[in-house]
């Protein structure tokens, strides 16, 4: 919300976003919003529309009905001021000019964006700072053509940072990538996102996401089938007791509890943080529930994914 208690526009906002090519249906309906600081994860099984989505997100393809608006901007009929708000990489590795350094490509890219309406002149240092950034240091004045797949993808979202951006779309950014690649890209979105950019990231890596992604978008069949805020689902605790219901129905009839329910032997309550604990738990034990452990309810993101595609 804003000063005023008015609510925020939306980074990014789909409104009924249909996509064909030809009779194929590749999109249906979709209409979701992403918040300034938010992190926005799009899953789904292979061929549901999420790099069309993406595409259609950062303006390389056409919806054939709806709108897309970065910062207000409509991605499509005032194109190349929405653009200026934007950092993507949506083919895998990104293009760059291989015969060129990485950090003659990234200076391209700076040039390019500083020529763009509304773009703003990237500082010199900020270069050198995302190649810090993405661990390219060494690789800085290399031909790209010499660089691993790995490499090539980090340049991409170093690209992509370059003008900090308000808007950050990435597709399948870890694909390819070592353990310590993928812990990088995390810490780059997660520090992005704090600084109030809005980032949208297609993922297949479900436990990573969960663990620092706001929101997941569940896409199948080009249609989004859900949209599930992590925070709220994590913040959950569960009581393991003689008596699930009993509990269940103590834990409702306090003031901070937001959600009850049991999955014997487990009573589980949204309780608004872990300092609300001892005071449930004092509770539980003075209505004569036995309790023999506490601890948060980790979510399984895809357990949850599996049986929300299957039933879809
Ligand atoms: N240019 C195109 N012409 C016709 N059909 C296309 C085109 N691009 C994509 N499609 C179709 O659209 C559907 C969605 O493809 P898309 O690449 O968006 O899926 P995805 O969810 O990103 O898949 P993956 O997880 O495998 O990357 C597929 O059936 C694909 O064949």
């Amino acid at each position: 919300m804003t000063k005023q208690g008015a609510p925020a526009i939306p980074a990014i906002e789909v409104r009924g976003l249909n996509k064909r090519y030809g009779n194929h249906s590749v999109l249906e309906e979709i209409f979701l919003n992403v918040r300034p600081g938010e992190v926005y994860a799009l899953t789904g099984p292979n061929g549901t529309g999420k790099t069309t989505l993406i595409r259609c997100m950062t303006g390389l393809a056409f919806p054939t009905d709806g709108e897309i608006r970065l910062m207000g901007r409509d991605v499509h009929t005032d194109g190349a001021r929405a653009r200026a708000f934007l950092g993507a990489v949506v083919e895998a590795p990104a293009k760059f000019y291989t015969q060129f350094t990485g950090n003659q490509n990234l200076q391209i890219h700076a040039n390019l964006s500083a020529m763009a309406p509304g773009g703003r002149r990237v500082p010199r240092e900020r270069l050198r700072e995302v190649l810090a950034l993405l661990e390219l240091t060494r690789m800085a004045d290399r031909k790209v053509q010499e660089y691993s797949l790995g490499q090539r993808q980090r340049l991409g979202v170093a690209s992509a940072i370059l003008a900090d951006p308000k808007v950050l779309i990435l597709d399948e950014p870890t694909s390819g990538l070592d353990p310590l690649g993928i812990g990088l890209i995390h810490r780059i979105v997660t520090s992005m996102a704090t600084d109030g950019c809005a980032v949208v990231l297609s993922t297949h890596h479900l436990r990573e996401i969960a663990t620092y992604a706001h929101t997941v978008g569940i896409l199948t069949g080009g249609r989004l089938v859900d949209t599930v805020d992590l925070r709220a689902r994590q913040a959950a605790y569960r009581f393991r007791v003689d008596d699930p219901v009993g509990a269940a129905a103590v834990l409702e009839r306090l003031p901070f509890v937001r959600k009850v329910s049991t999955r014997t032997p487990f009573a589980i309550a949204h309780l608004g943080g872990e300092a609300r604990v001892p005071d449930a738990l004092a509770r539980l034990s003075e209505e004569g529930i036995r309790v023999f452990e506490a601890s948060p309810d980790h979510f399984d993101l895809y357990e949850y994914y599996r049986e929300r595609v299957e039933k879809a």
